[in-house]
């Protein structure tokens, strides 16, 4: 497990998702995503998460076709927002992300976010998709345990993951633990908590030990827990460093010391008081 970039989770379907995937929200230039894209599969990405809120789905799609990577080979994410929730609408919303993507089939489709009184329908919806095989795979974000232990009460399918803004300074145990319990895979949105803890001291400290860059040291925390990544950048250098993450380990004592950063602190909202 964890030898290199293509290294993937298996997920409680029997699906694989590899554990580095390109993040792409803010890329709101075209041109800027089709090349981010293009740049990170090229250099070896096979996973890139975006989302209809994101209003670049257009310009994923054609970063992954200026590659030579089969469409196989790689695995799409995109997620159903908030105002298109409910059962006709999400399946309106999928058929939207599709033609956007220009892509025949998901590979994971998320409930970006558990709306209240509209999560439940929103997740029939995606059982029906799941079931019509246009997408593979099915799964949530945001979603605390009481928003999972609702959606276990009376869904068919449970959702292979839970996507959920996770760093050194918000490190999610509990949900990691009922998440690991059911057998739902964790995914860190904000990974490197948006760059603004790159320079704490104890990250820095093990960085230099290493000889790695402060962003390797949080994302190899995450694979180490088991974690699935996915790091946005723009930028080459940093789309190949940000994966880069095979070439080392960390001990159990540094491993401690980053989940020690832990204060609870969102640099997202929180979902329970989301303004939808
Ligand atoms: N489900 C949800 O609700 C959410 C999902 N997401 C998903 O998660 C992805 C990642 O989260 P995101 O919020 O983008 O934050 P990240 O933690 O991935 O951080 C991205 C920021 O860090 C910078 N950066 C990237 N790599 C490095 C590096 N090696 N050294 C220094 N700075 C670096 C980037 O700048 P630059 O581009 O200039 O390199 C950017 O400003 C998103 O892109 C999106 O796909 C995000 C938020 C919510
Ligand atoms: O993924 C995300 C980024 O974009 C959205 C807002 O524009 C966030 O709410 C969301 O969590």
């Amino acid at each position: 497990m964890l030898k290199s970039l293509q290294s993937t989770k298996r997920l409680h379907n029997g699906i694989e998702i590899p554990y580095v995937g390109l993040g792409v929200f803010k890329m709101t230039d075209p041109q800027e995503t089709v090349q981010a894209v293009q740049t990170a599969i090229e250099s070896g990405y096979r996973s890139v998460d975006t989302a209809a809120i994101y209003k670049n789905e257009e310009s994923v799609g054609e970063g992954v076709r200026n590659t030579k990577v089969n469409r196989e080979d790689l695995f799409i994410t995109s997620k159903v927002w908030n105002s298109d929730q409910g059962y006709d609408s999400t399946l309106k919303a999928f058929d939207e992300s599709l033609k956007k993507l220009d892509m025949s089939y998901l590979d994971l489709y998320l409930i970006h976010w558990p709306v209240e009184g509209k999560y439940k329908e929103t997740w029939k919806a995606l059982e029906r998709l799941h079931n019509e095989g246009v997408v593979k795979s099915i799964g949530v974000s945001n979603f605390h345990q009481h928003h999972l232990e609702e959606l276990l009460k009376d869904s068919n399918e449970k959702p292979v993951i839970n996507q959920v803004e996770l760093h050194p300074r918000l490190s999610q145990e509990p949900l990691r633990a009922f998440c690991k319990e059911n057998d739902i895979a964790v995914e860190a949105w904000s990974p490197i908590a948006q760059g603004k803890i790159l320079d704490e001291p104890t990250v820095n400290h093990i960085a230099g030990k290493h000889e790695k860059s402060p962003a390797q040291i949080i994302l190899r925390w995450h694979l180490q827990n088991d974690v699935v990544i996915i790091p946005k950048s723009v930028h080459k250098d940093r789309i190949i460093e940000n994966a880069d993450l095979f070439n080392f380990e960390l001990s159990m004592e540094e491993m401690n010391q980053i989940s020690g950063l832990n204060l609870d602190e969102r640099f997202g909202p929180d979902p329970d008081n989301f303004d939808f």
